[in-house]
């Protein structure tokens, strides 16, 4: 069990999420996510960051109860908050309240809005759905003016209600689901590497968005990405996923000014700054662990400039790491009762790593400094659902068993930043 670390205090918590582990089952099970917990405050943007394979994405879909086998709970609790009543415990809800709570309470958007939205049903209809199926008391008329509202939001013209995703560009197709995703104004947006595939430009112009409409309406982001720069920029607070597990929690200041765990510190190096001078970008030598395997000690071991002994056999919970919280050892009292070492309370992470690009602020974006790896396309195109956010999670990329790609990090490709 980690240390409640994460909890928020003194403030109005709306998700909290304790020692949830979710199992892929198989010849050897995949341990995705282990013994993950943090709060979500109301009306703020959680982070979660972390390369391919570290876990966010089923993280995400165990949180909002869309984890189809061979995925599986296999401990924790994830419990909603509601302003006005006692807590759920997510893990309760079955059939017609659990379809209920998915977008009146939590929504998602998922990453690939031409996966996520249906092809052969137009703008309007699959707008209107989530009206139907949530709100089958509103008329026709009424239904009518909520999508135009709807679209109006995210700054799309009425008349692309009657377009087909196809008619639209990514960006537009990505405000649709946002769209769809606000419409029965959740108390908490789940979204899943929600700008990744769009140009820079559109990328920015879609937060602004998702900012001004948390700003108007309140509610909690959890924010899946790969890229930390962007996070950094948005989240109020940061989760950092590596194999599985949070190994870095903390203000996104704070864990920008100060990152603690070896992990964040490599993470940071990999990404462009986003104001300021020029840097040149190293990535984290190495591969992340194959989580179908058992892991003995701290998952980061072999990438890590600062193990030592007791790392091959302890795996570290959060504890309290100057400004953040972190999962290294090196924060134990008990086995290093001088602190860190001084290289990694200076943010370096010394171990010869190559060069990989050099960028200045405001300039054009990078070569691959992200550490994202090709998601894999759904296989069918998606089918049309009597619910639309079943049909949405329906359609997101699916998860195909496969252990984690390896290779150097970060691999190239789908940088954006
Ligand atoms: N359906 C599945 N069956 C078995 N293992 C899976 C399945 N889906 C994901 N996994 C494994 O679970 C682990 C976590 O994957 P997950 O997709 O959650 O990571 P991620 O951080 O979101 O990565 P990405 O950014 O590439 O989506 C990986 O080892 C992955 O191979």
């Amino acid at each position: 069990m980690t240390l409640d670390t994460t909890a928020v205090t003194g403030t109005d918590v709306v998700l909290s999420v304790r020692d949830l582990s979710v199992v892929y089952d198989g010849a050897d099970p995949v341990r995705a996510v282990r013994d993950v917990s943090f709060d979500l405050a109301r009306g703020e943007v959680l982070g979660i960051a972390g390369e391919s394979g570290c876990g966010k994405s089923t993280l995400a879909y165990a949180i909002t109860r869309l984890l189809k086998p061979p995925g599986r709970v296999a401990s924790g609790e994830v419990v909603f908050h509601p302003a006005d009543g006692p807590p759920v415990d997510l893990s309760t809800l079955h059939g017609e309240p659990l379809r209920r709570f998915r977008w009146n309470r939590v929504a998602m958007v998922f990453q690939g809005a031409m996966n996520a939205l249906n092809p052969v049903l137009s703008v309007r209809r699959q707008l209107a759905d989530v009206f139907t199926a949530h709100r089958p008391e509103l008329r026709r008329a009424e239904r009518e003016e909520r999508c135009r509202e709807l679209l109006d939001l995210v700054g799309i013209g009425p008349e692309r209600l009657s377009a087909y995703p196809h008619e639209l560009s990514g960006g537009m197709r990505q405000r649709v689901l946002i769209a769809m995703a606000m419409a029965l104004r959740p108390d908490v947006v789940v979204m899943d590497e929600p700008t990744t595939a769009l140009d820079v430009v559109v990328q920015r112009d879609i937060l602004e968005e998702i900012d001004r409409l948390r700003a108007r309406f309140g509610f909690a982001v959890v924010f899946i990405t790969h890229d930390l720069s962007l996070l950094l920029e948005i989240s109020d607070r940061l989760a950092v996923m590596y194999g599985g597990r949070i190994v870095e929690y903390g203000r996104a200041a704070d864990l920008h000014a100060a990152p603690a765990h070896p992990y964040t510190v490599g993470l940071l190096r990999s990404f462009p700054r986003l104001r300021g001078e020029r840097t040149v970008l190293h990535g984290v030598p190495g591969s992340p662990p194959d989580l179908s395997r058992p892991l003995t000690g701290c998952a980061f071991t072999a990438r890590c400039p600062y193990v030592f002994d007791a790392c091959h056999h302890t795996d570290p919970s959060l504890r309290v790491a100057g400004t953040t919280r972190a999962a290294c050892l090196h924060y134990d009292p008990a086995l290093r009762p001088d602190g860190p070492p001084e290289a990694l309370r200076a943010g370096r992470f010394d171990s010869g790593p190559a060069e990989c690009a050099v960028e200045e602020a405001g300039g054009d974006p990078p070569v691959d400094t992200t550490g994202r790896q090709p998601r894999r396309e759904a296989a069918e195109p998606p089918q049309a659902s009597t619910d639309p956010v079943t049909a949405q999670a329906e359609s997101a990329p699916e998860r195909d068993g496969a252990a984690p790609e390896t290779g150097p990090w970060p691999p190239t490709g789908g940088g954006t930043r």
